[in-house]
């Protein structure tokens, strides 16, 4: 496959993303992101992304995923909602295991998907993109990607994504029809449109279990925060998709900066996204 020329993602441009609280403000107006994530197997990725999401900044952090999990979501974070109710925006599949969807999860994440809000499709929702009606993103690694193209009767494997992760995140782009994120040291945004973005990791200490739940989380409160502009341009999600990874990827540096250059885990990752948030702003 052919290598097009990738665009870089300054901080300047995603902090056009970041959305400043105003005075007029009340916590639905700033957005509510909803999440239906975790399982009895994975509950960690419920309580990640919702970490992630309250650290990015939105007015309200509804989960919706597994009664199972819900204890451990709100024993983590007391201030996330667990009634149903208004949400803005969705991230779902982080944790989830698309093999073992029980009836109840399956139609939870089919209403998800027909409400035209803005979606991230993580993990083991990744199989549900093509349901989707609002502007919607699927945060793949090589080996989902693969997985996912594979079962629309695209022939990859694990190591032709690896070989070339630009061409085949803009080829699922373009057959999926819809804004593709693939992870890696270098992650690539790209969408139907052909606009691309290619953000490198500041640390090679991301490569840690639970990290991705946090960038799912990050992107899905930024998507609920901009969900006016979504519902008349849906083409926004790409620049917004770009700024999640940049604010993940400085988190990431931030947090391993404060350990010397150590190690850092998913849990310390989400506590720097403020800085980063207070750093665009500011
Ligand atoms: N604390 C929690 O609750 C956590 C919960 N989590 C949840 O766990 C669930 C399973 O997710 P998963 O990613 O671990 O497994 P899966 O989808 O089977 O893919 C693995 C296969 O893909 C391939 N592969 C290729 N590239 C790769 C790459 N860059 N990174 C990783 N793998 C890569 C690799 O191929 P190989 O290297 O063997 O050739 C391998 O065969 C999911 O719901 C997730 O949200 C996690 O977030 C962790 C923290
Ligand atoms: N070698 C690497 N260097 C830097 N970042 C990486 C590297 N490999 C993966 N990452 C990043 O780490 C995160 C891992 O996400 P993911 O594969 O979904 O893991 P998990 O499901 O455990 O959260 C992604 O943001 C990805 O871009």
């Amino acid at each position: 496959m052919g290598r097009d020329s990738w665009g870089q993602w300054s901080a300047a441009e995603a902090a056009d993303w970041i959305r400043r609280p105003a005075a007029d403000d009340d916590k639905y107006r700033r957005g509510v992101v909803g999440l239906f994530t975790g399982s009895a197997e994975y509950p960690g990725a419920a309580v990640l992304g919702v970490e992630a999401a309250h650290r990015t900044g939105v007015g309200m952090v509804r989960y919706a995923g597994p009664k199972a999990v819900r204890a451990a979501v709100l024993a983590h974070r007391p201030e996330t909602v667990v009634q149903p109710g208004r949400v803005q925006a969705w991230v779902l599949g982080s944790g989830l295991d698309a093999g073992h969807r029980s009836f109840l999860t399956s139609g939870e994440l089919q209403h998800a998907l027909a409400s035209g809000l803005p979606v991230v499709l993580d993990a083991g929702a990744l199989d549900l993109v093509g349901t989707h009606t609002g502007p919607t993103v699927i945060t793949p690694h090589a080996g989902e990607l693969a997985r996912l193209l594979s079962s629309r009767e695209i022939d990859a494997t694990v190591d032709d994504v690896r070989a070339d992760p630009g061409a085949w995140a803009a080829r699922a782009a373009r057959e999926l029809r819809v804004v593709t994120l693939l992870k890696g040291a270098t992650t690539y945004v790209c969408d139907p449109e052909g606009t691309r973005f290619a953000l490198h990791a500041s640390t090679h200490w991301l490569a840690a279990a639970g990290t991705g739940d946090v960038l799912a989380g990050i992107l899905g409160a930024l998507a609920a925060t901009h969900h006016e502009i979504l519902s008349t341009d849906a083409t926004a999600l790409t620049r917004i998709a770009a700024t999640a990874v940049f604010v993940h990827g400085e988190a990431a540096r931030l947090a391993s900066d404060h350990v010397a250059g150590g190690p850092i885990t998913a849990l310390d990752l989400a506590g720097a996204i403020p800085r980063v948030v207070g750093s665009l702003l500011g």
